[in-house]
Formats: structure tokens, sequence, C-alpha cells
């Protein structure tokens, strides 16, 4: 099997802010190193330098916004995302929802800066209209499920394969990760089984005790 990409979103938890980043960042790093999985960060922005800077892991920004360099305030620039060492950014995520027109301008300017794209839905549907404007990836997770601490994996195996699907039907090449309550191997065995190329997840990972624990059981049965 190929190793899957294990994408860890920091949100705003304070367990995910400074000395914390680093620890998770620091442990992300380590697994990787054992395991061969791909495991990546997507910390506040004003951790995007310090992250890219120190680690060997990708570093993704949690959202973008479409605009260009000039007269913005507030907004988040995708050149300043990318100078600041993100190999990419979530577009779109349930708790940073976007228009259509929006996410379609955020994976352009993506595109053009040479940044990762990973598209976030909420259903089949979304994830077919996602998949048409080309990101890198589409992330499926359903947000009833999102922190929830029950795995999509397990709750609604329906919605993974339903979304890869609809995703290979609009474009073979969009890759498919999923996420809502990920917390184990077995959570990433079956996402991966179901035809994604990872997950992406929050809680279980930046809300441990032992950060680097939970990552190692994530990459246990690849
Ligand atoms: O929103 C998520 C990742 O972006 C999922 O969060 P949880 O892993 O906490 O359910």
């Amino acid at each position: 099997m190929v190793s899957p990409f294990i994408l860890v979103n920091l949100k705003t938890y304070k367990e995910g802010m400074g000395s914390n980043a680093h620890r998770i960042a620091a442990a992300a790093e380590t697994v990787a190193r054992e395991s061969g999985a791909v495991i990546g960060i997507a910390p506040a922005f004003t951790e995007l330098h310090p992250m890219s800077h120190h680690y060997a892991i990708p570093v993704f920004a949690q959202h973008i916004d479409a605009i260009t360099p000039g007269a913005h305030t507030g907004h988040i620039l995708p050149e300043a995302v990318r100078s600041a060492g993100a190999r990419g950014t979530l577009i779109n995520h349930s708790e940073r929802r976007l228009t259509l027109a929006d996410i379609g301008a955020c994976v352009e300017a993506a595109r053009r800066l040479h940044l990762e794209s990973v598209v976030c839905t909420n259903n089949d549907a979304t994830s077919a209209a996602a998949a048409a404007l080309k990101p890198d990836y589409v992330a499926i997770e359903p947000p009833e499920l999102i922190g929830s601490g029950v795995s999509v994996s397990k709750a609604d195996p329906g919605i993974i394969e339903r979304s890869v699907n609809a995703v290979r039907a609009v474009n073979p090449d969009v890759k498919v990760l999923t996420g809502a309550g990920i917390q184990s191997g077995e959570c990433v065995r079956i996402a991966v089984d179901l035809g994604t190329c990872g997950v992406l997840l929050a809680s279980s990972v930046v809300k441990a005790e032992n950060p680097e624990a939970v990552l190692r059981d994530l990459v246990s049965l690849i």
C-alpha cells in the first residue's frame, strides 16, 4: 500500500499553539521518519513560519483568501502563506466556509503559487463540485462528526465511498482525504481501503496527552 497522507489540523486549540505546536510537529517528524507515512500539520497562521522553518514535514495553512497583494485588511494573502513556507492550504473547512466562487478562486490562487490545495466538503454532492475545480485533494468531513470523537470511518463509511466515487467520476486525478473523529490506525486503514489516500484530523492528536503515541497508532496498520 502507498503510504497515506496524515494531515493534522491544529485549528485554534490552545493545545496546538506555541510550544504545544512544536511538540506536535516534532512528534509528526519522528513518526513520519519511522513509518514512512507523510504527516503534515496545519498550524495557526502565526505559526506557519516557525513550523516550516524548524521541521521537515509538510506545513499547510488553514485557509487563504482569494485576494492579490494590495489594499486589503485582515485577509490571508496566498503569497504570504507561500513565503511563510507553507506547502499547501486547506480551503473551505467546515469551520471556515466559502462560496463556490471563492473556493474556485482560492484553488486558482493555490495553483498559481504552487501550493497544494485541499478543498474540504460536507457530502458527496459538494465533493463532486469541488473535484470539478481541480484541486489536489478533496477532503470529505461530515460536519456533525467533527470533534465528536466518533469516527467517520466507522459511523459513516458510505459517505467516504460515495465521495470517492463522485470525485473519480468528475476527475480521477483529484485525490481524496477524509476526516471527522479519526483517532486510530483502524480508522486510517478503513479510510484507505475505501479509496482515500489519507486522513485530515485534529482533536485526537492535538488534545492528546501524548500526541506521538496517537500518531504512532494512526500509522500502525499501513
Ligand atoms: O475538522 C477536522 C480536521 O480538519 C476534524 O476534526 P476532528 O479530528 O477533531 O474530528
